[in-house]
């Protein structure tokens, strides 16, 4: 039962309000049981890719539990200070920290904070100590502050293991600081950013669907820029090279986009770069058209295979998710953490048409109306490249923002993956 401050019990009130030319949202997180814990009074700034900073914090205290979620879980932080405008480490003191502090008066001080110093740091803590931890049957809560990347090296760090019996899934708090931040965007839709905060005390949460990509032989991950290459994981059973992944995997204009796009000096235009660099692949310099991006595409239906009859391909890509930035709807008939997959596919065409239908995503995805779309839900996808693409460019498969080269004659099969691996946590 609440004690008398806590009367205004109203779970998940998101409130706007404006004084002084500033502002205001109040986000109420809710506690275990849906009672809320915490008001949260972040002051907002004109530009919305800004992290907010906390104005106020009001604490409830039940009469049941004085301390909020995770209680008997222990707690990590990562803190990934390359993601996104690299904001990390100040929005946690500013913001994520005071209110930890608030809501685990008690426990706070035993909380792990990892801050990354390189782009392997989150895969190696989640290949190492949390793994370990994890597998030995610790019941862990990670709160992380990153982009889709953070999510997806503990997906990978955590599945590059044999689990035993006595795993327990860790339980994730999405801190959106990256630059799309597709998977946050996709599990909470609502229009009003709440920069993940309302989830910090909730007890509630739902295993995070996945996919696992597998590949030919002679692929490699591209690092720094594509100055570099690395040999993926392989999987224990069938030797092959893998990768696991819970937002999108595709190939041809998305890949192409995302890849050209990962550089310091894209990253400066924050979520920008997507449209700058499309722009650049759908009007080349000679005047040319856009590449007509050529393989054998299949989609895996239950347990049959079907391929597709067209052999030139513009877009081509398979999401577990609705959005892939706050505001461009992929694939709008995806619901959050539902375990769908979705193809959505299109041919070779102009620039200003690819233009036109991506510009429909960004209407909440009207772009699945257009005769010119394919859109359906897949179990699978295989695209093999059977030598028809000379050039490495063309052979780029992005797996949630990764970037995977294949050879001449190679090919990416994908598939969703059972296995549950982490679990996040809602409101
Ligand atoms: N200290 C660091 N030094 C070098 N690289 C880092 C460091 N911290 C994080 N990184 C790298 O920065 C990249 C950040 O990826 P992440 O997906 O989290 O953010 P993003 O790409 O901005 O967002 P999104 O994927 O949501 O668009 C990752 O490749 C990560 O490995």
């Amino acid at each position: 039962m609440a004690e008398p401050q806590t009367l205004d019990n109203n779970v998940n009130r998101r409130e706007e309000s404006q004084s002084d030319d500033k502002n205001y949202l109040t986000v109420t997180l809710p506690g275990p049981g849906g009672s809320s814990a915490a008001d949260a009074i972040l002051e907002l700034y004109e530009d919305v890719t800004k992290h907010p900073r906390l104005a106020k914090i009001t604490k409830h205290l039940t009469s049941d539990t004085k301390e909020a979620a995770p209680g008997i879980r222990e707690t990590h932080v990562i803190l990934s200070v390359g993601s996104g405008h690299q904001k990390a480490a100040v929005f946690y003191d500013e913001c994520v920290g005071p209110l930890l502090a608030a809501l685990y008066a008690n426990d706070y001080q035993k909380f792990h904070v990892h801050t990354t110093t390189s782009a392997t740091s989150v895969l190696e803590l989640a290949n190492g100590t949390l793994f370990t931890k994890a597998n030995a049957g610790t019941a862990l809560r990670i709160i992380v502050l990153s982009g889709d990347g953070g999510i997806i090296d503990l997906v990978n760090g955590l599945s590059s293991h044999a689990t035993s019996a006595s795993y327990i899934a860790p339980q994730v708090v999405l801190i959106p600081l990256g630059t799309a931040n597709a998977l946050y965007h996709s599990i909470n839709p609502a229009e009003q950013n709440t920069w993940g905060l309302a989830a910090l005390a909730s007890s509630q949460s739902s295993p995070l669907p996945i996919f696992t990509a597998s590949f030919s032989p002679g692929a490699r991950l591209l690092v720094d820029e594509a100055r570099s290459e690395e040999e993926l994981a392989t999987d224990p059973s069938s030797g092959r090279p893998i990768l696991h992944g819970a937002v999108v995997c595709s190939w041809g204009m998305h890949a192409s986009l995302v890849a050209d796009s990962d550089t310091a000096e894209y990253r400066k235009f924050g979520v920008e770069r997507f449209k700058m660099a499309a722009k650049e692949a759908l009007y080349p310099a000679d005047g040319s058209a856009p590449h007509a991006y050529k393989a054998k595409v299949s989609v895996l239906k239950g347990d049959e295979w079907t391929s597709l009859k067209e052999e030139e391909h513009m877009y081509v890509l398979a999401t577990m998710v609705s959005n892939l930035e706050q505001p461009f709807c992929i694939s709008p008939h995806s619901r959050p953490l539902d375990g769908t997959m979705h193809l959505v596919h299109f041919g070779p065409t102009s620039g200003d048409e690819a233009m036109r239908l991506m510009g429909l995503a960004y209407q909440g995805g009207k772009h699945i109306d257009d005769p010119a779309i394919r859109y359906e839900a897949i179990d699978g996808l295989r695209i093999k490249f059977q030598g028809k693409e000379e050039q490495g460019q063309w052979r780029r498969i992005c797996v949630d923002g990764k970037i995977v080269r294949v050879e001449t004659d190679g090919w990416v099969e994908l598939r969703k993956d059972a296995r549950r691996v982490l679990d996040v946590v809602t409101v």
